[in-house]
């Protein structure tokens, strides 16, 4: 019997990196998973070694295709978006890697902002506003704290770009991931030379260790020997640009084209929808990024999400099975406990030095349960604003929701309940991987003339899972939006500098 032809989708997120096998009609063929360590301070910093990620690579790619390594055609690798690896003249790592959620780098992106004539005179200019947690306000910490570090960096990678070096041995960069840098252009696709010149002086030195950019339909190249050999992979494999997590959940998800709405309820919260142009929308939370697939793909995070819960959670010495319970049996606005989720600072609302805070206890209302559904509440109000903003005041009418948080039937309801809208799940839970395996699928089409577009391939790959779609019960709606409205009522008292869009 023939063996089929298979595609590989690597997903290496905050807490965890997963992978996925898939066949060419979609069908699952093996999945893995390794969790990440993380290293935390005090100070808003958020590392991680770029081996851990190469480690866990290694573990959840032999789980998966451990058998059929050899049927492999083509890998697609997605990526926490932001992080800055920089590697030496030897392509050696030079130091653990700063993550899209460090907030240590919150002076360093304000004195940027300032360099780049304030923050209208900035989004003019370069067609974003870098926001703390973005790649380049981490290579200006790197000069001032770690000038001796910064005088080797011969290389710049984010995340998946690092993966895919270690991959094949080359290094390339891709729009998607590239415009979380803040030192790409979103409006013409290349690099902003002029942001780094103001980074090392104008010696030049950044502007040459960045990564030439492939388009969608290009590869990175073949996967290495020596990583074919211990993988148990072909050296015909091909590994396709990849991409940001997010540009990743959005082709697992179908949103490659415009309508699509996807929320990701992850260690960051993100919600996004795909455009056919470039959007400069007049609210700077909403990030211009290009898509993986072509296009645009505007985005809010939020930067306090599945975390906040699980450390609610641990509080407590309670587990995620006990949170659907606990929403069940608890009633919205939690008896007017109201939860600022913002442990790690926060990117949106714009704010990397706020701490985290819970309002309005009484007597009565301190309970476990309370706390739980307070947490929960406070993470969806922030991303329901952000919601707000992706869809410039339209009402969202569906749904697709991604995400460890996903797997609770009673955040989903909550959603539900609070937008109106018809929450969706899609059957495959690991959008990420589903979607780097589509994209690997799509340039492995490209490089073997049998082209096809992304809208062909997620019309047949990504299906909903009907079982576990939520309505939107009418009754709930008006206690949600009062609860909202009290969220958004703290968050504006506790931080009046906020000019952010409420409802
Ligand atoms: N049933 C569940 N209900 C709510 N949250 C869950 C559930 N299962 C897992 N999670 C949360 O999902 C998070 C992991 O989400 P994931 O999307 O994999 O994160 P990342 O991509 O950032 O590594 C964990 O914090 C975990 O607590
Ligand atoms: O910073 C962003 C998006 O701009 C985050 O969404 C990161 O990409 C991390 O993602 P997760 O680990 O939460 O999936």
């Amino acid at each position: 019997m023939m063996k089929p032809d298979l595609y590989l989708g690597i997903d290496c997120g905050t807490q965890g990196t997963k992978a996925l096998l898939i066949g060419d009609d979609g069908t699952a063929h093996g999945r893995g998973y390794a969790k990440h360590d993380l290293i935390e301070r005090a100070n808003g910093a958020r590392e991680q070694q770029p081996q851990w990620w190469v480690d866990a690579l290694r573990t959840t790619v032999l789980q998966a295709a451990g058998n059929d390594g050899a049927q492999v055609k083509a890998i697609g690798v997605s990526g926490q978006q932001h992080g800055l690896v920089v590697l030496d003249e030897n392509k050696e790592v030079i130091r653990p890697a700063k993550l899209w959620n460090d907030t240590e780098t919150a002076p360093q992106n304000a004195e940027l902002v300032k360099l780049l004539g304030g923050k209208s005179e900035a989004i003019r200019r370069f067609g974003i506003l870098p926001l703390t947690g973005y790649t380049v306000s981490k290579l200006l910490w790197l000069r001032e704290m770690e000038p001796e570090n910064f005088a080797r960096v011969r290389h710049i990678l984010l995340p998946h770009e690092y993966l895919n070096f270690w991959l094949t041995g080359e290094i390339f960069a891709e729009y998607g991931d590239a415009s979380g840098t803040a030192f790409f252009d979103v409006r013409t696709r290349g690099w902003i030379g002029e942001i780094l010149d103001l980074i090392d002086g104008g010696t030049g030195q950044l502007k040459a260790a960045l990564p030439p950019l492939l388009t969608v339909d290009q590869i990175v190249g073949k996967v290495k020997a020596d990583v074919a050999a211990e993988l148990g992979l072909s050296t015909d494999c091909a590994v396709s640009s990849g991409g940001g997590d997010n540009m990743m959940g959005a082709i697992g998800t179908g949103n490659v084209r415009e309508g699509v709405v996807t929320l990701s309820l992850g260690t960051s919260s993100t919600v996004y929808s795909f455009r056919e142009a470039p959007l400069q929308h007049p609210d700077s939370s909403v990030a211009p990024f290009c898509s993986s697939s072509g296009g645009w793909l505007p985005l809010v995070c939020t930067m306090n999400a599945t975390n906040v819960v699980t450390q609610t959670l641990h509080l407590l010495g309670w587990t995620v099975d006990q949170i659907d319970p606990t929403l069940e049996d608890t009633v919205p606005g939690a008896e007017g406990i109201t939860f600022l989720p913002f442990l790690n600072g926060e990117r949106t609302p714009d704010l990397p030095g706020a701490r985290g805070s819970i309002v309005g206890l009484n007597a009565t209302n301190f309970t476990p349960a309370n706390l739980v559904r307070s947490a929960i509440e406070g993470v969806t109000f922030g991303i329901l604003n952000g919601l707000d903003l992706i869809l410039e005041g339209k009402a969202a009418t569906k749904i697709l929701v991604i995400g460890g948080g996903a797997r609770s039937s009673g955040w989903r309801q909550m959603l539900a309940d609070a937008t109106g809208a018809t929450i969706q799940v899609p059957l495959e839970e690991e959008a990420g991987c589903l979607g780097a395996a589509i994209q690997a699928m799509y340039a492995f089409g490209q490089q073997s003339g049998r082209a096809t577009t992304f809208a062909e391939l997620t019309e047949r790959l990504v299906q909903v899972d009907e079982t576990k779609s939520a309505s939107g019960r009418p009754e709930f709606l008006a206690l949600y939006q009062a609860a909202r409205q009290t969220y958004n009522a703290v968050l504006h008292d506790q931080y009046p500098e906020l000019r952010l869009a409420t409802t």
